[in-house]
């Protein structure tokens, strides 16, 4: 199934705009540019369309478990992904939490799913541009090799972020499950304290990524969890700063 952008605009533009400025990572700036030359940037999507998931897919592969439960027989659709590794990362020298930043094709989905009330075929790049799907996250790998984690971990911290760190200095935090309804994968959080000195390349990933890294000062960090608070992240870039708010932060 192939489909075509579609150009156009209508009165959902100025509705839409809001939720982005809303988001509390907005003001926060970036520090490394992409691993791109300057004229790549995260946000310049075009060309979008959707086809049918291909059964060879390296990231996603869905299917139907049955089983019978207290007697009665049941079914559940599921979505095998790969299990994770996500690091909290404190810079100590200048006192701040690294996140990254990145345009993530499935929460822009999700959030014109959300906006127009059911799953899109088409979008209107116009009416939906694509800074509605770059997150600020923790930065954090799938585990798709056979390695211990916390060397994947190290990897990431030096693909995304640019520290080149010991495996010693990373902490393990938590696992736990994510997607409880529909994929149940496993992610391991880790802490680590960089320095400057640690700094070895500007980061922004690697094979074709496009990543920022960003810094979060404690007072962002805590205006991140405030009520009301609205922000493109996923639960584990909110679980890890309440973490390092509650556990690590230094008495301000
Ligand atoms: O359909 C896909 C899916 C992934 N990738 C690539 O696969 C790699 C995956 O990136 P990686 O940095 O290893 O993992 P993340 O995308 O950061 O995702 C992890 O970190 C997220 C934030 O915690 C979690 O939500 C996810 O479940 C977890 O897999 C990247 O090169 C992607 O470009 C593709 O090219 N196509």
């Amino acid at each position: 199934m192939y489909l075509r952008i579609i150009q156009l605009t209508k009165s959902g533009v100025k509705k839409l705009l809001p939720l982005a400025n809303s988001v509390v990572f907005g003001n926060i700036h970036r520090v490394n540019k992409s691993s791109y030359n300057s004229f790549v940037e995260m946000d310049k999507v075009t060309a979008l369309r959707y086809e049918r998931l291909p059964e060879d897919s390296p990231y996603v592969k869905p299917f139907r478990m049955y089983y019978t439960q207290n007697g009665v027989e049941k079914s559940w659709d599921l979505l095998k992904v790969h299990d994770s590794v996500a690091i909290i990362i404190y810079n100590k020298s200048r006192q701040c939490l690294l996140l990254v930043k990145q345009f993530r094709p499935a929460v822009y989905h999700g959030v014109i799913s959300s906006a127009e009330g059911h799953n899109p075929t088409t979008i209107d790049l116009q009416k939906y541009p694509a800074q509605l799907g770059i997150t600020v996250e923790l930065c954090a790998g799938i585990v798709d090799k056979s390695k211990p984690l916390v060397e994947i971990a190290k990897e990431e911290i030096l693909e995304e972020c640019g520290y080149d760190v010991p495996i010693d200095r990373i902490e393990t935090v938590l696992t736990y499950r994510s997607g409880v309804g529909a994929t149940g994968a496993q992610q391991t959080l880790y802490y680590c304290e960089v320095t400057d000195d640690d700094k070895v390349n500007s980061g922004g990933g690697v094979d074709g990524e496009i990543i920022d890294v960003v810094e979060l000062n404690l007072p962002e960090a805590q205006k991140l969890l405030t009520q009301g608070a609205k922000v493109i992240s996923p639960p584990s870039c909110l679980l890890g700063i309440l973490w390092f708010l509650t556990n690590k932060a230094p008495k301000q």
